[in-house]
């Protein structure tokens, strides 16, 4: 059965991508593409806009109005037209892949409340050698114990809005659970000044905004005489994409919860 795809977000950087994706993947076709209200590409044809010709969906700005022609809505945008999107799933009962990242606590806890009622995927990196990277994060950090210093660093594009990157944070946060740390508590975003000796418990994040990066994250484990580095280059944006499409094709169907990347590659015990 083909999944139909409604893409929110459409022209933007990820929208684009993931319209080529939706098109291209087997199972899965483009239905509905949406932009903001006034936006410049509504009316305009989805296809054309990602490049990948004619699809027949022109870009419109009322979801609720095209609850019919699609299964699964994937979201890349901001967090409070995410939030929006998610409370208009709710009420029309369809499904969303959620991609965006720096929500607020607030933000996250209103969609864990939502997906007791449809299916949710949420995941700050679609992409499958992230959610590896997610694994060997965990066995490193379980190895090398409290015996390291563990500094995330991540590199993004110069449009990029939030820092550090949501797949920093969900690394920190995986290393901190392994750890039985709190990563509220034990997080330090960049140094400046005289900022005194390190304290191993700490978890640093360094953020790099700079050209056309498209996302680099690296975790370091820094011991006495060795240290373990861990990272990923995406180099296109297609890979997130891709990821996306796929999770959408796996929510089809499935019953109302909170899943994320992990659960849609297999690689939970
Ligand atoms: N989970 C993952 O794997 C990945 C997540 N991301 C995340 O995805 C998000 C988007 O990134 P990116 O594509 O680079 O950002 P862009 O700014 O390029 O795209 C966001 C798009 O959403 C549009 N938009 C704004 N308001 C609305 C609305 N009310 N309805 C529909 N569309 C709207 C914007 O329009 P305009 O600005 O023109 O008004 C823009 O076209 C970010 O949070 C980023 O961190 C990115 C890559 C991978
Ligand atoms: O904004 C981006 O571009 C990206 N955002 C995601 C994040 O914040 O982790 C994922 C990816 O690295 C690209």
């Amino acid at each position: 059965m083909t999944t139909r795809i409604a893409i929110a977000g459409a022209a933007g950087r990820m929208g684009r991508h993931l319209i080529e994706a939706a098109h291209k993947a087997e199972g899965t076709r483009p239905t509905v593409a949406l932009e903001a209200p006034g936006h410049p590409s509504l009316g305009n044809d989805a296809g054309v806009l990602a490049g990948v010709g004619e699809l027949g969906v022109p870009v419109a700005d009322d979801l609720a109005a095209q609850a019919d022609d699609f299964d699964v809505l994937i979201d890349f945008t901001l967090p409070e037209v995410t939030l929006a999107h998610v409370r208009a799933c709710h009420a029309i009962g369809r499904a969303i892949v959620i991609g965006t990242t720096g929500l607020t606590d607030e933000q996250k806890q209103e969609l864990a409340e939502v997906a007791r009622d449809i299916p949710v995927v949420f995941a700050p990196n679609m992409s499958v050698g992230v959610n590896l990277c997610l694994k060997l994060l965990d066995m490193a950090a379980r190895v090398l114990g409290d015996e390291v210093d563990i500094e995330v660093i991540e590199a993004h594009h110069r449009h990029k809005i939030d820092a550090p990157s949501g797949t920093a944070l969900r690394m920190g946060e995986v290393v901190a659970e392994a750890l039985g740390r709190d990563l509220k508590e034990c997080a330090v975003y960049g140094r400046e000044g005289r900022t005194g000796e390190r304290d191993r418990r700490t978890i640093g994040f360094e953020t790099i905004r700079a050209g056309d990066i498209v996302g680099e994250h690296t975790v370091m484990f820094a011991g006495e005489g060795e240290r373990v580095e861990i990272t990923h280059k995406a180099s296109s944006r297609m890979t997130f994409a891709g990821g996306a499409v796929r999770a959408a094709a796996w929510l089809a169907g499935r019953p109302a919860g909170l899943y994320d990347m992990q659960d849609v590659l297999g690689l939970k015990e």
